[in-house]
């Protein structure tokens, strides 16, 4: 069963797929605790000071608001995480449910530290899919911003979607034949028109959205989730002041599937990512990758002479162009504390 499969069928989530975390001191607890035999899994769509809404077995329509149980330590509950509940699950008005497990995640995505939070941390859980959301002009698109995204997603374990909007203003052109080698869907949208290739794309899947202010991220959600009633047309959050903390949260398509929003995300928790596992994400280059030296960064030429990542291409098994866009993405995740400034700068 692929992660994705598994993850959507709710009935199998049982105790193989439940990785209870040890808390501080604490010893693993591996076995199922009988008194929470009757547990209800939910995934958790939203997140507000101390305060989770959960969605029972998937059901946009089940919303339960929980909070976490002191037997889950300081495991952290994120936007996308398969949670079992117990206590009040009836989600009545002013009743609240206990979070007692968080199932293993088949995916992440990570923000960087920020002035106001020292720590890398996974914003998103379990996304199949990370919608990058790039303006065609106004703001002019930015590849740096585009490669941190795409390494964000791989490293995690999404699949990216490059999609490009404002199409009315500018050419998509240069930038698909930018990415044509990474073999990414690339979708084109305008405000004039039905995003209908978006629809399809998001149909059923639980799909993470990023994108730099002003881009026109909430535009496509409001199209996307009729009842979403995302802010538009606001300049920046920035004007707001840095501190202002927007977490993400999980609105339900009409005809199946969620969308998470993330206005927190200002830059990409890449510091923990390695060369390989960038590379993990290009089959074609894995094997090659281990017959390299040891803490090889794949670059080739000057900086890792000795890479065997060529090989895959001189033997026919790779285009240049595919080497040349891994490279490029390896050195967008060499270049981190470089970008994180320019990013901070904002
Ligand atoms: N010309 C053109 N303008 C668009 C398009 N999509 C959105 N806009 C405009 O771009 C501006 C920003 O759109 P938003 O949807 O608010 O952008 P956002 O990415 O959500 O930005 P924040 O609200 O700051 O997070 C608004 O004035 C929109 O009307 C498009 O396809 N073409
Ligand atoms: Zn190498």
């Amino acid at each position: 069963m692929s992660p994705r499969d598994r993850r959507r069928d709710w009935s199998r989530l049982d105790e193989a797929d439940v990785r209870v975390r040890p808390g501080r001191g604490t010893r693993p607890r591996t076995k199922r605790r009988p008194e929470h035999a009757d547990a209800l899994s939910a995934m958790v769509v939203g997140k507000d000071r101390g305060r989770w809404t959960c969605a029972l077995g998937g059901d946009p329509k089940q919303l339960v608001v929980a909070m976490r149980a002191r037997e889950l330590g300081r495991t952290p509950v994120v936007i996308g995480d398969n949670v079992d509940l117990v206590g009040d699950t009836s989600g009545k008005p002013d009743t609240l449910a206990r979070i007692v497990r968080v199932a293993e995640r088949t995916s992440v995505l990570r923000r960087t530290a920020d002035d106001t939070d020292p720590f890398e941390r996974v914003v998103v859980a379990n996304a199949e899919q990370l919608l990058i959301v790039v303006a065609l002009a106004d703001p002019p698109p930015r590849t740096g911003f585009i490669d941190r995204a795409l390494v964000a997603a791989y490293a995690g374990g999404l699949e990216p979607v490059l999609c490009l909007t404002k199409a009315d203003l500018a050419s998509p052109d240069d930038l698909i034949a930018a990415y044509a080698d990474l073999t990414l869907p690339i979708l084109v949208t305008r405000q004039d028109r039905e995003p209908d290739e978006v629809r399809e794309r998001l149909h059923d899947r639980v799909s993470a959205l990023v994108g730099h202010s002003g881009v026109g991220k909430s535009t496509l959600v409001n199209k996307l989730v009729p009842d979403a009633e995302r802010e538009t047309g606001v300049v920046s959050a920035v004007g707001k002041g840095r501190h202002t903390s927007v977490t993400a949260v999980a609105l339900p398509l009409p005809d199946g599937g969620w969308v998470i929003d993330t206005p927190g995300i200002r830059s990409f928790g890449l510091a923990h990512i390695s060369p390989d596992d960038i590379v993990a994400a290009f089959d074609e280059f894995v094997e090659a990758a281990e017959e390299c030296p040891p803490g090889c960064g794949h670059l080739g030429e000057p900086e890792d002479p000795d890479c065997m990542l060529d090989t895959v291409v001189t033997d026919g098994h790779a285009t240049k162009g595919r080497l040349e866009s891994l490279r490029r993405l390896l050195s967008s995740r060499a270049g981190i504390d470089e970008t994180q400034r320019e990013i901070g700068s904002e």
